[in-house]
């Protein structure tokens, strides 16, 4: 089947600063997908590579099998800061949708509006930040895309507002098939609605696949102090930690782990995350880019 996205040594630059470099990836079709890690990484950058709005500087990326840009009728982007236009009204946005757009939903457009409670005469700049996201989703929503890309979306919204939002997003999902890939720092959120994930640090992709599978591969080992290559060549290390005594490591593995000297616990999203996010190459040892599937 075509991923919806597949990028292959993609760099951007920005003169002669890297914002994403050597990122390879392929998100298969019939995710949610999450795209998380630190401020600068690059996130922004590949969502709007994307979706059109930039040209690599090398590599090469593929949306829904095409180059971005032809597929623009069938990728809806919402950039970050919900982009809505103040001095329009909620109406104006639905109409202007629907002249912009050839698969345009009016229907749906309308019923979300009416289910949100929003006022179509209202103009944008009186809208709360989570109305104007909903907003912005609607109109997402409503061009039907096969791909959706959400650039941290929920950022500005407080928990009740990210939790409507998150919710209608996944609704949408539930009844439509269309893939959506979704940046954001809040990895709880991403917990909820997501089921492949893609961690970018750096300009680098350092993981990224199914989440299911990334939980049941990934584990916590904490024992006595052992240096790293005393290790099974089958554990690939994502962190370490260590005192005197004792050595706490994360690791990924398709085996299992039998050594009686560890305690194994098994990760959440969010420590997976923070353990790809705060590794450090470590010299010798399959350190560099791993690409997951
Ligand atoms: N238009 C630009 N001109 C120059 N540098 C840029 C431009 N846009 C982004 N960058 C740089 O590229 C790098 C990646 O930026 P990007 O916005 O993609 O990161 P991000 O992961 O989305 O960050 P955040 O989580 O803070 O939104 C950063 O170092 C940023 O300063």
């Amino acid at each position: 089947m075509t991923p919806v996205l597949e990028a292959r040594q993609l760099g951007k630059r920005y003169g002669r600063r890297w914002a994403l470099r050597d990122c390879t990836l392929e998100i298969p079709k019939g995710h949610v997908t999450g795209l998380v890690g630190p401020n600068g990484a690059g996130k922004t950058t590949l969502l709007k590579l994307a979706a059109g709005q930039l040209t690599p500087s090398e590599g090469d990326l593929r949306v829904l099998g095409e180059r971005p840009g032809t597929t623009l009728p069938k990728v809806g982007f919402v950039a970050q800061d919900t982009p809505v236009y103040a001095g329009l009204t909620v109406q104006d946005h639905l109409t202007l949708g629907a002249k912009l757009n050839t698969a345009w939903d009016a229907r749906l457009a309308e019923d979300r509006v009416a289910e949100l409670g929003l006022n179509p005469n209202q103009k944008a700049r009186r809208l709360s930040g989570g109305e104007r996201a909903q907003l912005a989703l609607t109109l997402g929503l409503a061009k039907r895309p096969e791909l959706l890309i959400l650039d941290e979306p929920v950022a500005s919204l407080d928990p009740l507002a990210r939790r409507e939002f998150l919710q209608a997003l996944m609704e949408a999902t539930a009844a439509d098939e269309f893939g959506v890939v979704l940046s954001s720092h809040l990895i709880a959120d991403l917990e909820r609605v997501c089921d492949f994930i893609v961690v970018l640090v750096d300009s680098r992709v350092l993981v990224a696949g199914e989440v299911d599978e990334l939980l049941a591969t990934h584990h916590r080992l904490t024992g006595p102090r052992r240096d790293q290559d005393r290790l099974p060549s089958d554990q690939y290390v994502v962190s370490a930690r260590h005192t005197d005594r004792q050595s706490t490591y994360v690791v990924r593995t398709g085996e299992p782990i039998l050594d009686p000297a560890w305690v194994v616990t098994p990760l959440t999203l969010e420590d997976l995350v923070l353990a790809y996010m705060e590794r450090r190459p470590v010299a010798g040892r399959r350190a560099g880019l791993e690409v997951l599937r």
